[in-house]
């Protein structure tokens, strides 16, 4: 059980309240002109990650009380309730357990009393030997042809994971072409397979429940297409599938040894480190995904293990939840600066937004303050040309990460010093804004000086890596798994289900019907006059 208190109610939470209305229009240059010390005070240096939060509208007194609100609301109790395997995910009856996947072979970890340390490694074993084949070429298709391309059939979970990390690691990358279908839209899929040889073509239908609409559409779609170059026996050959539901996955057609399992406690969107990852162990080779998946582990160990104010995601946590519920900020920017990290913003929106997206607390309340900010981004410097005027500025307040590395893969210096002055740039411009005086300075035309002030005072974490690699990337990827699950805590609410995705998904099952059926349902009137629309045109 976790630990249930309203946040509201703590004496942290008046403090910090209380301590608001002191800092609320305090301007962190002034901050970091009264001491010369902040930025190493507000630092936290870990392995090869250099977490600057120092351009934060914060001061010690600040974190002091975030500090308190994490103890009060038994943030420790509550991690070791996760790491040791408790029905943490109340709502659903299940353990937590995506840590467990990337814990060493002799690490602890039990479901209901009972071990499952030998069965995650039974899987991993299975995702090597079965890459190796894979990508050495002595697994052939049904013409005797070794495969070239891989194709990922999945969604939410299923898909945005390893195509987040494939297009990450794109720079470790073997030979195989790597694609992903997971639109129901149809020509999602008919440009994928536009581009694909059915002979030389491996099938990965990726689905936790296999009875997810989009998938099944999308394999099914690639089955029939499948089937007019091939004959029923190189199904085995050519589609593997990933998921708990084995029983449906044999329905499907697929052979019993091609079939790849998870497990309920691993929820869909923290799931790429199970053999939802396969693709990405395809893509870049077995090796390479296990340090994803020691970096991730490192991660974990500091998290479990560090004090909080030096715990990375803690720290991250605790300032999110300060302009979320004080400042009354609505969202927040993921900027990394690295191309590679092109699809970094959009997965994380499904792990922050489907996990923290409630308004309803661990006893079934309504909530009657803010949980789950929004989250957006694109990599810099592309988004500094697109959106970062509003960030400048804007009239509303964005955090936001700056996420960097300091080695370029390709080692063209000329282009990471022009990326690099980027990056730092811009939390500077964040932080000091500039002064009417400044641009005066500037020998501005008067009627222009007011549009070229800027206030300053924009949040910023700076979250320095030395080099993208699988094993940074799966530090940073746990890094935010873990904020993710100690806001949930402090907000009093349940992180793991997502109930909010089912509605929709019902009433387009009866819609889906009135199209194909005789069959009418009660709608609003204007849903009813959308559905002729669209039968008129159909
Ligand atoms: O892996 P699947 O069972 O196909 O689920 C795919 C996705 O669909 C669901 O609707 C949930 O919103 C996601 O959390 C999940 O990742």
């Amino acid at each position: 059980m976790l630990p249930n208190t309203n946040p509201t109610t703590t004496k942290s939470w008046k403090k910090l309240q209380e301590h608001f209305e002191a800092v609320k229009d305090v301007h962190m240059k002034d901050l970091f002109a009264a001491d010369a010390e902040r930025a190493n005070k507000f630092t936290i240096k870990w392995e090869d990650f250099y977490v600057d939060f120092s351009k934060n509208r914060i001061t010690e007194e600040t974190l002091g009380y975030l500090l308190q609100l994490a103890d009060e609301v038994k943030l420790k109790d509550a991690i070791k309730s996760q790491f040791s395997g408790d029905i943490i995910n109340q709502t659903e009856g299940r353990a937590v357990l995506h840590t467990a996947l990337r814990a060493p072979k002799n690490a602890e970890f039990k479901v209901d009393g009972e071990e499952v340390m030998p069965e995650i490694y039974a899987v991993k074993e299975k995702i090597e030997r079965f890459t190796n084949d894979v990508v050495s070429g002595t697994l052939k298709g049904y013409t005797g042809k070794a495969f070239t391309d891989v194709v990922n059939i999945g969604i939410g979970g299923s898909d945005l994971g390893p195509a987040m990390v494939v297009d990450a690691l794109q720079f470790y990358k073997n030979h195989l072409t790597t694609h992903f279908v997971s639109n129901i839209d149809g020509d999602h899929v008919n440009e994928v397979i536009k581009k694909l040889d059915p002979e030389t073509t491996l099938f990965v239908i990726v689905s936790k429940t296999f009875t997810t609409q989009e998938t099944l559409s999308n394999a099914n779609t690639i089955k029939e297409w499948f089937l007019k170059s091939a004959n029923e026996d190189a199904i085995a050959e050519h589609f593997v599938a990933v998921s708990t539901n084995i029983e449906k996955v044999q329905g499907f057609g697929i052979d019993a040894n091609n079939i790849f399992p998870m497990w309920d406690w691993v929820g869909g969107r923290f799931s790429l480190w199970s053999a939802v990852g396969l693709t990405i162990s395809l893509a870049v080779g077995y090796e390479h995904f296990d340090s994803l998946l020691k970096g991730a582990n490192k991660m974990d160990d500091h998290f479990k293990n560090e004090d909080f104010d030096s715990n990375i995601p803690v720290v991250l946590a605790l300032l999110s939840v300060w302009y979320n519920n004080f400042f009354n900020v609505e969202s927040e920017a993921v900027i990394p600066y690295s191309q590679y990290l092109n699809q970094f913003a959009t997965y994380l929106q499904q792990g922050i937004m489907e996990s923290n997206g409630k308004s309803v607390d661990r006893n079934g309340n309504p909530i009657d303050y803010q949980t789950g900010t929004i989250i957006w981004g694109e990599p810099g410097t592309n988004s500094q040309h697109a959106f970062f005027q509003l960030i400048h500025q804007g009239t509303k307040l964005i955090p936001a990460d700056f996420i960097g590395f300091g080695k370029s893969l390709h080692g063209n210096q000329d282009h990471q010093d022009k990326l690099t002055s980027n990056f730092l740039a811009q939390t500077e411009a964040l932080l000091n804004g500039k002064t009417e005086a400044e641009v005066v300075a500037e020998g501005t035309p008067e009627a222009i000086i007011p549009f070229k002030i800027f206030s300053g005072n924009k949040p910023t974490n700076t979250i320095y890596i030395n080099k993208l690699s699988p094993e940074s990337l799966g530090k940073l990827i746990a890094m935010y798994e873990h904020k993710i699950f100690v806001q949930g805590i402090i907000w009093n609410i349940f992180s793991y289900d997502q109930f909010g995705v089912e509605l929709g998904k019902q009433l387009a099952s009866k819609i889906l019907q009135e199209f194909n059926t005789s069959a009418t349902n009660e709608h609003d009137s204007s849903t009813q006059n959308l559905l002729d629309f669209y039968k008129k045109l159909r």
